[in-house]
C-alpha cells in the first residue's frame, strides 16, 4: 500500500510559540485516520503545512510524492474543509458546489445531490443567509462530493446538531467503502468518530505523541481503581498515563502491552477494571496528573 504523505523534521516556529517542533510520520493511502489533540496542540497548524496554506519553518512535506506549494496537480488532489470555511458571501450554495466540481476531477453530482437532501440545504439560498450548521452541512457536502483522494476535516461541524454529525458520518463511511480515499478527521468528539478511525495520531505541544492503529489502542487503554497501597503495587512496571485521587479511592489511566493479561492480573488483587474510551485516553494523556501515588498513603 503505497504512502500519500511523507512530513519529516517538521517545525513551524513564531516568534513567542513553537507550534510544530520537529515532527516525523508518514500516512498511507486508503485509510482514515484521527488527528487528536487539546486546543493549542498544533493540529491546525500541521493541516495548514500539509495543504501548503503555510510555510514550514524547517523540515518537509511531501504529498503524492511531492511537494504542495504551488503545484497544482498535487493540490487537486486534496480536500481541506475546514471549522470557519469561507466562502463569498454573495454565493448561492449552488455556486460553491459548481466551484467544487471545477476543482476536484473527482466530484460526484449524484453524492453532492443527495447530501443536498440529507442536509436538507436550498441550493439558492446565499452564503450569507446560511445559519451556522448549513454553512458547515455546505462543507460537509464539498468534501465528501470531491472524493479527493486526500480528505480533510478540521473540526468540520461547528453548529451541527447530533443528527446532521450522524448523517456525516454515515455517509462518510458508505461513500469511503466505495470510494476508499485518505481522510483525516480533526475533532475533539472523539467519542463519536471513535469508531470511524483506523489509526489515531495524538499531538501534544507541537509534538507527536502517539502513531497507532486505532483498534489496536483501544484494546491497550484501560483504567483501575482501588486502595493507593494496592493500585501502586499494580502499577509497578505498567505505563501510567494519569492518576487520580479522591481520598482513599487512587483511579490510574493505563496503556497496556498487547500480551499482558491486565484485566486478571487487577482483578486478583481486588482492584476494579475498567476499559476506558480513546476520548478519556487523549484527554488523560494531555493532562498532567492531578497527584501522585505516595507510597504509604
Ligand atoms: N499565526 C500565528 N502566530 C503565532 N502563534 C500561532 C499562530 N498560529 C497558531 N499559533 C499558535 O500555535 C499553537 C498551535 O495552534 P493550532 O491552531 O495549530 O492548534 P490546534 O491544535 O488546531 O487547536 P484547536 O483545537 O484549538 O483548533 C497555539 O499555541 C497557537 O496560539
Amino acid at each position: 500500500m503505497g504512502q500519500i504523505l511523507e512530513i519529516n523534521g517538521l517545525t513551524k516556529a513564531y516568534k513567542d510559540v513553537t507550534s510544530i517542533y520537529q515532527m516525523s510520520f508518514t500516512l498511507k493511502e486508503n485509510k482514515i485516520y484521527g488527528l487528536l489533540g487539546r486546543n493549542g496542540a498544533g493540529k491546525t497548524t500541521l493541516m495548514h503545512m500539509i495543504t501548503a496554506q503555510l510555510f514550514p519553518t524547517c523540515g518537509d512535506v511531501k504529498v503524492f510524492g511531492e511537494e504542495p506549494y504551488e503545484n497544482t496537480r498535487v493540490l487537486q488532489q486534496i480536500c481541506f474543509i475546514k471549522e470557519s470555511q469561507a466562502y463569498p458571501e454573495y454565493f448561492q450554495i449552488s455556486d460553491v458546489f459548481a466551484t467544487a466540481k471545477s476543482i476536484y476531477p473527482n466530484w460526484n453530482d449524484g453524492l453532492a445531490n443527495q447530501l443536498t437532501q440529507d442536509f436538507q440545504l436550498p441550493l439558492n439560498r446565499r452564503i450569507k443567509e446560511l445559519s451556522r450548521g448549513m454553512l458547515s452541512s455546505v462543507g460537509i457536502v464539498v468534501g465528501l462530493a470531491s472524493r479527493a483522494p486526500l480528505t480533510i476535516f478540521d473540526e468540520p461541524y461547528l453548529g451541527l446538531d447530533a443528527v446532521a454529525r450522524g448523517i456525516f458520518y454515515d455517509r462518510l463511511i458508505e461513500d469511503y467503502a466505495e470510494y476508499p480515499r485518505t481522510v483525516i478527521l480533526s475533532t475533539h468528539l472523539i467519542d463519536e468518530v471513535s469508531q470511524l478511525l483506523e489509526h489515531v495520531l495524538i499531538i501534544e505541544r507541537g509534538e507527536l505523541l502517539f502513531y497507532e492503529d486505532a483498534e489496536s489502542l483501544r484494546s491497550r487503554i484501560y483504567s483501575v481503581s482501588g486502595s493507593s497501597e494496592v493500585v501502586e503495587t499494580y502499577m509497578k512496571g505498567k505505563e501510567v498515563i494519569h492518576v487520580e485521587k479522591i481520598g482513599s479511592l487512587v483511579t490510574v489511566t493505563l496503556l497496556g502491552k498487547k500480551e499482558e493479561n491486565n484485566k486478571k492480573q487487577a482483578e486478583s488483587l481486588g482492584l476494579e477494571y475498567v476499559p476506558i474510551s480513546l476520548q478519556k485516553f487523549v484527554v488523560d494523556l494531555t493532562t498532567k496528573s492531578r497527584e501522585k501515588v505516595v507510597k504509604g498513603q
